[in-house]
């Protein structure tokens, strides 16, 4: 085993890669919340600021994707699209069935230079997960309650704000609306069945309502509809502790560009064409199992090393007052103090642990579990 191996393994390090995410990134949050009064003064430099101070954040899981775990995706696209990317606003549409697929988006996002400013449609559970779940608040992802009576008017009202952002975004929408389990998609199949639609093998049926609504709020800032396709060699399934203990990854990516003006405008319409849309990712999927590729030729897309001097600028700035408090504290030899500090990373840990569950598709909510209706 070589020394990064053995440095992977160690659960030191896991420690420590966890203390500089929670410590930096409330760190953060403190900086986003004191952005507050600079959204009255001047909303385009707020939302500038917020963009960066989220990149600090996010751009941590990317360095520990990309440098830590030194997974690599393989991807697939046109390459006359290639410098589109980032270069433009777009939704993603991406299959919903791993745990830290989100994570994979971002780490396109930094590659196309969009990390600071990416978007997502997110449930809104998620607004009080202390560090991330706060920055997306600042970052003005969309939050929605997964009930169609309330998001029908939310949803809306925070799209209308994204059309004037100040930096170009991806808006990513998982359609599927949760994440792929047996269950969820034995009941969908039941809901496929009485719509008379196609049955679909690796998905979930899209819930429609949500992209035709960004679709039709987007319309005129948004260049493009970004279809993505993820899956990984040998059935693997990544997760945020695979990843910590440094474990490498063999995803890839198809990605096609559809321009938006191509999309139908009715609701019914377009509520067919993303029905279509989940046939053909369905048999993209489909062919990735059987020949280990998707169509089209595969693009190098180089990681940056933007997240990595980020990851360690901001280890040295909290990891030298923990090494400072913790020389003074044994020093000191006060019992009561060490006491503190115990319940305190004791407490932390367990916050972190939650925020990790949040992540497991084992902890994942019940909607999808029944059939809902909502017209
Ligand atoms: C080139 C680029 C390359 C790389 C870059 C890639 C990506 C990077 C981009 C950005 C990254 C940025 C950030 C990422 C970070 C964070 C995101 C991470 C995770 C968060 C994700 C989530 O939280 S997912 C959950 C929340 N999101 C959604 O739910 C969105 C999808 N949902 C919808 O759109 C819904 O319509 C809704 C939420 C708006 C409303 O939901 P509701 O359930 O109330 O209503 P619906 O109308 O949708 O449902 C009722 C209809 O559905 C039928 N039905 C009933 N039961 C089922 C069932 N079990 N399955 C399917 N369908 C069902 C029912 O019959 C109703 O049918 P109708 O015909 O009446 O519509
Ligand atoms: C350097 C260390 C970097 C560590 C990076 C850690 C980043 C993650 C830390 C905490 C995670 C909190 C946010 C988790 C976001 C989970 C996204 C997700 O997939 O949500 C599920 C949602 O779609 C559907 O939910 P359900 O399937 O209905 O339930």
């Amino acid at each position: 085993m070589g020394l990064g191996e053995c440095l992977k393994s160690q659960v030191l390090c896991h420690v420590l890669i966890s203390y500089v995410f929670l410590a930096s990134g409330l760190l953060v949050n403190l900086l986003q919340l004191c952005t507050l009064p600079v959204w009255w003064l001047n909303k385009s430099l707020a939302r500038r600021i917020n963009c960066r101070l989220g990149y600090c954040i996010s751009s941590q899981a990317v360095a520990l994707l990309d440098w830590w775990s030194g997974t690599e995706c393989t991807l697939y696209t046109d390459p006359k699209m290639y410098p589109l990317f980032g270069n433009e606003n777009g939704i993603v549409v991406l299959n919903h069935s791993f745990e830290i697929d989100f994570m994979f988006g971002w780490s396109f996002c930094e590659r196309f230079g969009v990390l600071g400013s990416s978007k997502a449609v997110v449930k809104k559970e998620l607004a009080y997960v202390p560090v991330i779940g706060w920055m997306w608040y600042f970052t003005e992802l969309v939050f929605c309650t997964r009930k169609w009576e309330e998001d029908r008017i939310t949803v809306p009202q925070s799209l209308q704000k994204l059309r004037d952002s100040p930096e170009n975004y991806l808006l990513l929408l998982y359609c599927e609306g949760t994440r792929f389990t047996a269950q969820k998609h034995r009941i969908s199949m039941e809901v496929a069945e009485t719509k008379g639609l196609p049955k679909l093998k690796h998905h979930l049926l899209p819930r429609t309502k949500g992209f035709w609504v960004t679709v039709q709020n987007l319309r005129g800032s948004v260049a493009a509809v970004y279809d993505l396709t993820l899956n990984f060699r040998n059935n693997e399934t990544p997760s945020l502790l695979g990843l910590l203990r440094g474990k490498k990854y063999h995803p890839a990516l198809y990605v096609r560009r559809i321009p938006l003006e191509s999309i139908p405008e009715g609701e019914a319409e377009c509520a067919a064409w993303l029905h279509k849309l989940y046939q053909e990712k369905d048999g993209f999927q489909e062919q990735y199992i059987q020949t280990g590729r998707y169509p089209g030729p595969i693009v190098s897309a180089p990681r940056r090393l933007g997240p990595l001097i980020n990851w360690l600028c901001w280890s040295a700035l909290v990891l030298f007052p923990l090494g400072a408090f913790l020389v003074s504290l044994f020093s000191s030899g006060s019992t009561l103090t060490i006491l503190a500090s115990l319940a305190f990373c004791y407490g932390a840990s367990l916050l972190l642990r939650w925020m990790i569950g949040q992540t497991e598709i084992s902890r994942s909510s019940g909607y999808g579990n029944k059939v809902n209706s909502s017209s």
